[in-house]
């Protein structure tokens, strides 16, 4: 569960909870406190919920994760909540999500609604956040074997392999000048420069709005509207949360609609070009859920919606992994030591490099560890009455799995504070992201669809910028100065912007020369 600030939140609860407290205290007092929603029934152990709120004023000016993290050294590694009205359960041992995704995951693998999943993702029409149900298995299904395949992520090598030199080509230019440069910016335009692309083809008119969508809807899926949390005030919009969304949602459909409608018109002749080989072509070909012809146009957008996002994990991944390299000078050492011995100075990185670069790989996990790009992953939601850990999990509760005190606890990983990729070396997977000490890309039904994408995302354009560049920080700047907070939100980037000045270290005609 995620706000944009602290102080936006806290803002939010002190005004409407002392609005509203004096009229309905005497009802809510009785509801919660009589103990009637948990008549009967052993719920995990969590604070004292307040009438109204519940424990939402215990996250108020606080990160709730770290929050959360906190009431977790006292009550264990299950805790109850309640986030105003809606029962929540955070879980942070790997053993616990275990249980979660494989043992109950029948249980355990639906996910909540909320104003957001409303409004910008078509009432739930999409997969990533859609409930479970023949609607989520159909669209889960379409974009599994026909979108994100190993395949299709092999014939789109030439758009990311593009993306990328682009990306190089104005890095080297501010070396050449010795300019610093905006590391997340780069991250940011390549990784949604390179889906939008897979998405719509090469029809470049369309990417600047899509971008600015992408970051609009990103930014508000951390501002959560307090009827999320307290439904009877959902005539109130404190934060203008509600409003921005249906502002935002404006520009999505009427961009959305255009580009599936040049795209009918491409494949039927009426535009010329012939029919684009991308996403949206295919989902445009794609059989409805109940046997109809077509998708329903609001899945088509929606599903866009949710692969658009997607790639926001990627590019906060890689801008911890850059600022830690950075402040780290014998581990960028090692790490030029690794692709020197692997790729060599005479040509560029190459997809197929990736397997290979285990240290590389391990600096990633190291990352994820550290800085996970979202402190709580997806919700999931109760679709049963059921067990955990032996407490009685409701109904309908919402599951969250709190990444950033899992890669901090201090009783699994030694010295957790310390950035130290030489962990991961004996890791089981020593090629790949995946491993069992972390919930990197989840698991059971809902377990991600992008770990091929986001792998490539996250490792080639890491290999790609240190192999041509040393990094350093701009002048009068050194590794203490930088502040490693995140920012309080759904997603988990860090708070500040990493400027870092790069120096050649291959010969610019590699790939292709600065422009
Ligand atoms: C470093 C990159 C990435 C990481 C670490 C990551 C991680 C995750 C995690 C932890 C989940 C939740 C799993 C669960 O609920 O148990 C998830 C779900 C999801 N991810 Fe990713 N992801 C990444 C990249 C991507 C990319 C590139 C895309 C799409 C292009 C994507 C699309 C999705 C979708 C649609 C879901 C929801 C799946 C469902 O509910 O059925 N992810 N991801």
């Amino acid at each position: 569960m995620a706000f944009q600030t602290p102080e936006q939140l806290n803002l939010l609860i002190t005004g409407y909870f002392f609005m509203v407290l004096g009229a309905l205290c005497s009802y809510y007092f009785v509801f919660l406190w009589s103990g009637s929603s948990s008549f009967g029934r052993k719920l995990p152990p969590g604070p004292r919920a307040l009438p109204i709120v519940g424990n939402l004023h215990q996250l108020a000016g606080k990160h709730p994760h770290r929050a959360i993290a906190d009431m977790a050294q006292k009550y264990g590694h299950i805790v109850f909540l309640r986030l105003g009205q809606v029962p929540t359960v955070v879980i942070d041992s790997m053993d616990l999500i275990s249980q979660v995704t494989k043992d109950l995951d029948n249980v355990f693998c639906s996910r909540p609604t909320n104003t957001f999943t409303r409004i910008l993702l078509y009432d739930q029409h999409d997969f990533g956040m859609a409930p479970y149900g023949a609607h989520w298995r159909h669209m889960r299904r379409v974009c599994v074997h026909e979108i994100l395949t190993p395949k299709r992520l092999l014939s789109t090598t030439s758009i990311r392999n593009e993306e990328n030199l682009l990306v190089i080509k104005t890095i080297a230019v501010a070396a050449e000048q010795g300019k610093a440069v905006d590391i997340r910016e780069k991250f940011t335009d390549l990784s949604l420069n390179v889906i939008i692309r897979l998405m719509i083809g090469s029809q470049g008119g369309h990417l600047h709005e899509l971008k600015r969508f992408v970051h609009e809807a990103l930014r508000l899926l951390g501002v959560m509207p307090i009827q999320d949390f307290i439904p009877f005030l959902g005539w109130l919009d404190p934060n203008g949360a509600v409003k921005a969304m249906h502002q935002v949602h404006q520009v999505q459909d009427h961009k959305l609609n255009i580009i599936i409608q040049e795209h009918r018109d491409l494949a039927s002749g009426k535009l010329p070009g012939g029919k684009p080989d991308d996403f949206v072509s295919v989902l445009l070909d794609t059989p409805g859920v109940n046997g109809e012809p077509q998708l329903d146009e609001k899945a088509i957008k929606a599903c866009i919606s949710d692969l658009l996002a997607g790639t926001d994990t990627s590019t906060i991944t890689n801008d911890w992994a850059m600022t830690e390299i950075i402040r780290h000078p014998k581990i960028q050492q090692k790490l030029h030591d690794e692709l020197d011995s692997v790729v060599g100075r005479d040509r560029i990185v190459e997809e197929t490099d990736l397997v290979k670069l285990h240290y590389l790989i391990c600096i990633i996990k190291e990352t994820l560890r550290l800085h996970p790009a979202n402190c709580f992953t997806l919700p999931r939601q109760s679709m049963d009455d059921t067990k955990l850990a032996g407490y009685d999990i409701p109904k309908g509760s919402t599951i969250l799995f709190n990444l950033f005190s899992i890669g901090r606890d201090a009783d699994v990983w030694t010295d957790p504070l310390k950035f130290d990729p030489e962990r991961w070396a004996d890791s089981s997977n020593p090629s790949g992201l995946v491993d069992e000490r972390l919930y990197v890309f989840g698991a059971g039904r809902r377990a991600c669809p992008g770990y091929n994408l986001g792998t490539t995302l996250v490792l080639l354009s890491l290999a790609r910028l240190f192999h041509g560049f040393t990094w350093s920080l701009p002048p009068g700047v050194f590794a203490d100065d930088i502040d490693m907070s995140e920012t309080a939100g759904f997603a988990n980037p860090r708070k500040d912007r990493l400027l870092a000045v790069p120096k050649p270290r291959i010969a610019p005609h590699l790939y292709g020369g600065a422009t």
